[in-house]
């Protein structure tokens, strides 16, 4: 588990807006929107204007990340014309696997709910299990299949505390009005429309990828994609009453057979003189995820920073 101050109490929390009150200009200090960057994805707060990066050892409670990919600051700017609209973009993120605990893994998005954000656009790199949302594809998430949450891993377990829901809904976790926004902004941009689809998160814990049978049960589940974060975020962003966008680059397809071919036919058949043409081995790879966060990091970029300026525009 992390040895990060595991104090969680709003006053706690709240320290570190003083901390950011002697660093940060009075413009920035009030982020309405928050970006969480998934792998490879920090170039989604490259051009914020009059960018102000704080790294998380200035600040109290934040873990360390520990992925390749994942930077461990906080970054401050403004997006979009005009004044702009003020943001904090979270430069990395912690995972359970990396052995945070879960109330580490949420800790930025409590604290961007005392900065003030409103709404939160949560990025991540995830496998697909559907053929109809290709590597690269940016998918909208509107529901999520969470197996740890459904077996005692979740990050609002413990006692109830009066300023939050003790049961929080989720049929609406995945803001409608979000949703839209992606779709608009996307129009707006000219973005082909195979660029963005839609579509059900899996939840995983990692950090190992998804055996066939896994990801086959994923799928038959109803799941589209599969990743190793997100969800935590999303369930304390819900709790702290910020709107919530998830989008997920697609940046690898789940090895998914159909079913297996047998070894005692491929060996008899070779015996006897008819070889079978040999059996793909193909393995997903993190280098490989996050090279594909670097191809499509700029389209993810411009579809981001359009959503915030038309959420600036709608106040
Ligand atoms: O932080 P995200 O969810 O974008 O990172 C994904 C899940 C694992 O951390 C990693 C696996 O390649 O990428
Ligand atoms: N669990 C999981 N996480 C990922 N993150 C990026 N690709 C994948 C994947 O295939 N599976």
């Amino acid at each position: 588990m992390s040895t990060v101050h595991e104090d969680t109490s709003l006053e706690f929390i709240a320290s570190n807006l003083d901390i950011l009150a002697t660093i940060l200009p009075e413009r920035l200090l009030k982020p309405q929107v928050g970006i969480v960057c998934g792998s490879g994805l920090s170039t989604l707060a490259a051009s914020f204007r009059e960018r102000i990066e704080v790294p998380y050892s200035s600040l109290k409670g934040f873990g360390i990340s520990t992925v390749h990919g994942h930077k461990s600051a906080l970054a401050f700017g403004l997006v979009g014309p005009g004044d702009g609209v003020p943001v904090v973009a979270m430069l990395g993120r912690f995972h359970a696997y990396e052995g945070h605990s879960l109330s580490t893994v949420v800790y930025p998005v409590r604290v961007m709910a005392r900065l003030g954000v409103k709404d939160i656009i949560i990025t991540n790199a995830a496998g697909s299990l559907d053929p109809a949302l290709p590597v690269g594809t940016i998918v909208s998430i509107r529901d999520h299949l969470a197996l740890p949450n459904l077996t005692g891993f979740n990050p609002l377990l413990g006692p109830a505390k009066p300023q939050y829901p003790r049961f929080l809904p989720l049929s609406t976790a995945y803001s409608h009005s979000l949703r839209r926004t992606v779709f608009l902004a996307a129009h707006e941009l000219g973005l082909p429309s195979s660029t963005l689809g839609e579509g059900t998160y899996a939840w995983v814990s990692g950090p190992t990828y998804e055996s066939p049978a896994e990801g086959r049960f994923l799928r038959a589940a109803g799941a589209s994609v599969v990743g190793m974060s997100t969800v935590p975020e999303v369930l304390a962003a819900k709790e702290e009453g910020i709107e919530v966008c998830v989008l997920s680059l697609v940046t690898n397809f789940v090895v998914v057979p159909d079913g297996y071919r047998s070894v005692r036919e491929e060996v008899e058949a070779e015996l006897a003189g008819r070889p079978l043409p040999p059996v793909p081995q193909v393995e997903v790879s993190h280098e490989e995820v996050l090279a594909i966060g670097k191809e499509k990091g700029e389209v993810m970029r411009s579809l981001v920073e359009k959503m915030i300026e038309l959420l600036g525009k709608s106040g």
